[in-house]
């Protein structure tokens, strides 16, 4: 395995019990429509991404985990509380620094690798640099393609990738930049079980050679036991912290919500 350089230049927001979070949302309420049709998607959720952590979200259907990677991402906004990127409060910035705080300091992994066809390779791994106007860091890129293992596939394009190699060059373009963090939205849904491991163990890679930050959202118990940490919402709350998981531990915690979940049913009908 290639160990990266460690990347430099990385701030992180210390808390006062002294650790470093790449990412973290304080108090944090997210209310969609309003009147009958309003929705709490966040209820008051506090929670930080320690630097150098591989963190999964996990939670039922509709208990808001993309809300708050979204949230914690600037990809959306939250109704109250605060977001952070590292020592950076999201709401205190206009839209144009947000996105250049997006470009710049948060990568992005996608269910649909959402690859651009008409680049090859090469180019879909550089294209965060070349949009910030940044110069690659050869030694970075390099070490980056020899870790993803896509090194004789750099002109190809897209279309001419399996969904796993597709998926391996997205985070290698998330990587490029080297984020404070990298929020990966179901990234191994539209793999085969090979393929995911494979992305599961680039992420892993990315945090443990790379000096690299994770958050990941997932419905699978078995992509969320190579997190670090799991944490869990119900409801729009954080509910649960379960460190150093396992697939098992993982899914009877989530079959413990299954079932509290039919209880609150019944006692309400
Ligand atoms: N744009 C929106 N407008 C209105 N309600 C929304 C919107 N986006 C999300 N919601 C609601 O907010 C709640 C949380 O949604 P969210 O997508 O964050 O959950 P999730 O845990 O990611 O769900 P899933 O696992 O099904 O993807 C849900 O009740 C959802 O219907």
């Amino acid at each position: 395995m290639t160990t990266l350089p460690t990347p430099a230049g990385s701030t992180a927001h210390t808390v006062p019990d002294g650790t470093n979070y790449a990412a973290q949302v304080v108090d944090a309420v997210k209310v969609y429509g309003a009147g009958a049709t309003e929705v709490r998607a966040l209820d008051g959720v506090s929670v930080g991404f320690p630097v150098g952590q591989f963190t999964a979200i996990m939670g039922p259907s509709g208990s808001g985990k993309s809300t708050l990677m979204h949230c914690a991402a600037g990809l959306d906004t939250l109704t109250s509380g605060s977001a952070f990127i590292a020592d950076t409060e999201l709401s205190a910035l206009d839209d144009r620094r947000l996105t250049l705080l997006r470009r710049e300091r948060v990568g992005f992994v996608f269910q649909a690798f959402n690859l651009l066809p008409t680049l090859t390779v090469a180019e879909n791994i550089s294209l965060p640099l070349d949009l910030a106007g940044q110069r690659a860091d050869p030694d970075w890129l390099e070490s980056l393609i020899d870790v993803v293992g896509l090194g004789g596939r750099l002109r190809h394009r897209p279309s001419e990738l399996s969904g796993g190699q597709q998926q391996r060059v997205a985070v290698a373009r998330a990587l490029a930049s080297r984020p404070d963090v990298v929020f990966a939205d179901e990234p191994t849904g539209n793999l085969d079980s090979r393929s995911g491991e494979e992305v599961l163990g680039l992420l892993g890679r990315a945090v443990r050679t790379m000096a690299r930050t994770v958050v990941m959202v997932t419905h699978d118990p078995v992509a969320a036991a190579h997190a670090d940490e799991v944490i869990m919402l119900a409801d729009g709350r954080l509910v649960d912290r379960m460190p150093n998981p396992t697939a098992e531990r993982v899914l009877d915690r989530l079959k413990a919500f299954d079932r509290s979940t039919e209880a609150a049913r019944a006692v309400a009908s």
